[in-house]
């Protein structure tokens, strides 16, 4: 690991993590699973997931994450169509009273940008501070928050509440995800 942040990542296979990263290092890899979703008024569905968190010496870990459906044939999805997809930036900021606050920017591909600003303490991550950007054709989301946390066995697990639509604060989504590589 390094303390440098100006490199774009070694070649061969060598990543540096950013030393202000380390309360994020435990993300860092590959990580597949499944999740369910639901909405007040929608029918609940499964979906599979795979997320990357990516460190290259920088003091941001690059995120993506894919989704495919996971249930029976429904409006047109079979088994693996692709559902969501997110991309975006996590980082570390010292916070008041030496908290440790994290940043996190998402883009997503029906005309809404995020902001989060949350905190961690030890693998339990509250993303609790949220601004939604959206277009004028985007769905009417207004607020998100998201918590993620290591579980039994190493396990990535999260759940996304939203406001949307009118609609109060209640879950969309949560998934548990099992490492797949490194
Ligand atoms: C793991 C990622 C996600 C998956 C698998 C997922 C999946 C779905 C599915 C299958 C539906 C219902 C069918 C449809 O309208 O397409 C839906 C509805 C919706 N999703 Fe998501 N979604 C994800 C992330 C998000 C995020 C990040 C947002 C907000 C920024 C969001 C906002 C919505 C809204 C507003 C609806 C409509 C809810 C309603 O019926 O009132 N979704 N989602």
């Amino acid at each position: 690991m390094s303390a440098q942040g100006e490199g774009r990542g070694r070649p061969g296979g060598v990543v540096d993590l950013h030393a202000s990263l380390l309360p994020l290092a435990f993300l860092v890899g590959t990580w597949r699973g499944e999740g369910v979703g639901g909405y007040e008024g929608l029918e609940g569905f499964h979906y599979g997931q795979e997320i990357t968190f990516a460190a290259d010496g920088r003091p941001a870990l690059g995120y993506v994450s894919h989704t495919w459906w996971a249930d029976e044939p429904r409006d047109g999805r079979e088994p693996g169509s692709p559902l969501a997809t997110e991309t975006g930036f996590w980082r570390v900021q010292p916070g008041e009273d030496g908290a440790t606050v994290i940043e996190v920017t998402l883009a997503h591909p029906f005309g809404i940008a995020e902001i989060y600003v949350g905190s961690v303490a030890g693998t339990r991550i509250d993303l609790d501070h949220n601004v939604v950007i959206r277009t004028a054709t985007a769905r009417d989301v207004t607020r998100s928050v998201r918590l993620y946390g290591l579980v039994e066995g190493g396990d990535l697990a999260y759940a996304i509440d939203m406001e949307a639509g009118g609609k109060p604060m209640q879950s969309h989504l949560s998934a548990r995800l099992r490492r797949v590589s490194d």
